[in-house]
């Protein structure tokens, strides 16, 4: 089974304006919610392309119940505990010259004790299982927390993947995880460097790498992504297409990853089904499709750098 972590779920409300301007009335063009944070898009993706999955996470108020109502609605199990704010919204805000701005949200108070009952709906996973611990740690939880979890999961026999940006990248691959997924941009945070093309990527991909992670995907939207594994270095092309919204592109790497990995225990392959994914979700305005990722999938080419 393939549990999904998301301590900070949204809803995402995407919108778009034509001429946005400061200080006036905008009105909106077109809108859309959907349930949103990072596991949750990776599930909702497993989901699509046929693999069990489970939701687990906090969710609170209305804004809780709409994301629970829609993961049930499309049929995926969820395990949330329930906490007494309400679950937060992100603005993803699209302008006429396809531009997209984010405002994410805080997020609500998780309390020790809350967090506790999460703890315990975790640890019941079973050697052979994988956990993606995937987005960002609300502010009332430990900031180490991806860290001390990806330790005692591994140590036990589970697959940890981790998609997180920021300072805990680095910690988090010093504990061995299956998969880290940066985009190029976090990359290079993480290392104060600029990194625009693939040639500037790769040392800094090893670098993590070497940290301990043992397997590390750098994506970098529409110019392509890298796959570091264990013994090499790939390059995958992304096709070209028209992005629609870009969100949760990155998550569905993840997912595509995984479910194809699960099915073939072949890590190359399983590269080609991320990207396939990743660019099938940027073309559509909700998360991709098992036919779009299946058609995707065989014009994408692999070099092995
Ligand atoms: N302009 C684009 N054309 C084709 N595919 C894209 C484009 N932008 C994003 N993607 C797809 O989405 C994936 C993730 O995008 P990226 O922006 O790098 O990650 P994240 O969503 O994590 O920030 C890419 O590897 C690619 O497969
Ligand atoms: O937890 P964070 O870092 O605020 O990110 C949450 C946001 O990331 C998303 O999961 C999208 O992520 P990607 O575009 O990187 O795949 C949105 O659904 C959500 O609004």
């Amino acid at each position: 089974m393939i549990y999904t972590v998301t301590l900070n779920p949204s809803i995402d409300f995407l919108v778009e304006v034509e001429n946005l301007r400061l200080n006036q009335l905008n009105r909106i063009k077109n809108e859309k919610k959907f349930p949103g944070g990072k596991g949750i898009n990776v599930s909702r993706v497993l989901h699509r392309l046929g693999t069990d999955t489970t939701v687990l996470g906090f969710a609170g108020g209305f804004t809780g119940r709409f994301i629970e109502d829609w993961l049930k609605k499309e049929g995926i199990s969820t395990q949330f505990v329930y906490v007494g704010e309400d679950t937060r919204i992100n603005i993803k805000l699209k302008n006429e010259k396809g531009e997209e701005t984010e405002i994410n949200g805080q997020g609500p108070f998780i309390s020790p004790d809350q967090y506790r009952q999460f703890e315990e709906k975790l640890l019941q996973v079973k050697p052979g299982d994988t956990v993606v611990l995937a987005g960002s740690i609300p502010r009332s939880l430990s900031p180490s927390l991806y860290e001390e979890l990806t330790s005692r999961l591994s140590d036990r026999g589970i697959r940890v993947v981790v998609d997180i940006e920021g300072p805990v990248l680095a910690k988090v691959a010093s504990r061995r995880p299956f998969l880290v997924k940066p985009n190029h941009h976090e990359l290079g945070q993480l290392f104060n460097a600029r990194l625009e093309t693939a040639e500037e990527v790769i040392p800094y991909g090893r670098r993590l790498q070497q940290m301990g992670a043992e397997h590390v995907i750098v994506s970098m939207a529409g110019k392509g992504a890298l796959l570091f594994t264990p013994k090499a270095v790939y390059m995958a092309d992304v096709p070209k297409g028209n992005v629609v919204h870009s969100v949760g592109a990155g998550d569905s790497m993840v997912a595509g990853f995984i479910a194809a990995y699960d099915q073939s225990g072949d890590i190359v392959s399983a590269f080609q089904t991320s990207v396939a994914a990743g660019s099938a979700t940027a073309f559509s305005q909700d998360l991709c499709r098992k036919e779009q990722v299946e058609h995707f999938r065989k014009s994408i080419r692999l070099y092995s750098l």
